[in-house]
């Protein structure tokens, strides 16, 4: 077969932005949004992020650290906004922002972020290779830069790459 380039996609095609209304179904008894319920946000808008990028079919691989510092409260509006960091073969960076607003006080708070990673699929579930993701900005291309040692802890962190082959994630730590 002839060799054929990797097709490339800039990275701000996959942006997305949700918004989404608290209301009294998603809270907890603190009337409060329940954690697994913006996982749940955050979990579709990177999805449709991935999907864009793809134009496939994709799967949660794993999910970075969420903290949660701040409550949102009922009635708040949470705006959610996704983009691919990088691409390495079937597996993509999405990476998470989200703020929580109060309109009638007009305020409005960063209050999570967060990186996904998704695979895409073909149509029997075995992962399938995706363009290449083309970083522009100088924020694009500090995410993208930081995206193969942050592939290589989860990888690690899940079982599935020894820390010795972790070459970039190890030269953080080579301070000397
Ligand atoms: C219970 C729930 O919430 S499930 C949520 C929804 N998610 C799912 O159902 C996904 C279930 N998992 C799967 O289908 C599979 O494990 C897959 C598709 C993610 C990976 O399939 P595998 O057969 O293990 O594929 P393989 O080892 O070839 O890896 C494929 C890619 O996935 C990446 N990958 C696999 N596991 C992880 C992980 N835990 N974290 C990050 N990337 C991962 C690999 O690095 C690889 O990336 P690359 O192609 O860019 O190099």
């Amino acid at each position: 077969m002839p060799f054929q380039m990797r097709k490339q996609k800039p990275v701000k095609d996959s942006f997305v932005i949700m918004t989404e209304l608290v209301l009294p179904n998603d809270t907890n008894t603190l009337n409060n949004l329940m954690g697994g319920r913006m996982m749940h946000l955050m979990d579709i808008a990177a999805a449709i992020s991935a999907q864009k990028h793809s134009n496939r079919i994709v799967v949660t691989a794993s999910v970075d650290n969420v903290s949660f510092r701040d409550s949102i409260a009922l009635g708040s509006v949470v705006t959610l906004q996704a983009q691919v960091t990088r691409s390495f073969n079937s597996s993509m960076e999405v990476h998470i922002d989200v703020w929580a607003e109060d309109i009638p006080s007009g305020t409005k708070m960063k209050t999570n972020e967060a990186f996904f990673t998704f695979v895409a699929v073909d149509q029997t579930g075995r992962p399938i290779d995706v363009p290449e993701a083309v970083a522009e900005t100088e924020e694009e291309i500090r995410l993208y830069d930081g995206a193969l040692r942050r592939r290589q802890l989860r990888l690690v962190l899940g079982g599935r790459m020894k820390p010795h082959e972790a070459t970039e994630l190890k030269a953080l730590f080579d301070l000397e």
